[in-house]
């Protein structure tokens, strides 16, 4: 197999119960976004547990998972290095801001306070500068969502898994939700799996569509 830059999956087939649900070959390069869409109950959270190595065993699938080259089908979620956004930022409740994004990076990377330091430079660039010592609980939702991203990339993923991350998001706010996580993955060069239910976070996303459940 010749080295792919991104995320390559070949031959995805998941079933349950001997019903299929996923059938899908995609290649989404660097800065890309695949976009699954599809009705509720079709599959499209199992393909994302599938690519990050979490899916139930209740599950029967095969097909390859590469990022750059490298097969991560028999890896361990925790060794695949996927980001992973779900519908709720889920902040802990008991850090201020800062904390929620310093606690994702490694202790080796320096100083307790210099952990803190690369936090509040991470919300700067997330447009939050000065949020550091604030209540998660006071942030709006897309206020949390930009801080649960920033918390994602501090343990360096090769590629995001976006499990409807702007639902819960008004109009407006999704909008600019999206333009900025599909900006920080194009600049950080991080493939991207998108499950989604709005066409119009398909169309921002500007890359394949892959629709299930619809035969
Ligand atoms: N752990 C599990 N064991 C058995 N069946 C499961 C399990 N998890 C999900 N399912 C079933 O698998 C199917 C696909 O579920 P999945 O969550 O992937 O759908 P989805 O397309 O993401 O739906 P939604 O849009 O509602 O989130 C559904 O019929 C669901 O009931």
């Amino acid at each position: 197999m010749t080295k792919t830059e991104g995320l390559a999956l070949d031959g995805i087939t998941i079933r349950l119960g001997g019903r299929r649900l996923i059938a899908l070959d995609a290649q989404v390069g660097r800065g890309e976004v695949l976009t699954v869409m599809g009705p509720s109950g079709s599959g499209k959270s199992t393909l994302l547990a599938y690519i990050g190595g979490f899916l139930d065993p209740a599950f029967e699938a095969e097909g390859s998972v590469r990022i750059d080259g490298s097969d991560l089908t028999g890896l361990a979620a925790e060794d695949r290095h996927a980001g992973i956004l779900f519908q709720d930022p889920l902040l802990f409740p008991h850090l201020d801001v800062a904390g929620n994004i310093a606690i994702a990076i490694p202790q080796h990377s320096g100083s307790r306070r210099d952990r803190r330091r690369m936090a509040e430079a991470a919300l700067a660039d997330a447009g939050l500068e000065g949020f550091g010592d604030a209540d998660p609980d006071t942030l709006s939702g897309g206020q949390k969502a930009r801080v649960a991203l920033q918390r994602v990339l501090m343990s360096r993923p090769r590629l995001l898994l976006l499990d409807e991350p702007f639902s819960k998001l008004d109009a407006h706010l999704r909008e600019q939700t999206r333009q900025m996580l599909f900006a920080t993955a194009r600049q950080a060069g991080l493939p991207v799996v998108l499950v989604t239910h709005d066409e119009a976070d398909a169309a921002a996303a500007n890359g394949r569509v892959h629709r299930v459940g619809d035969s």
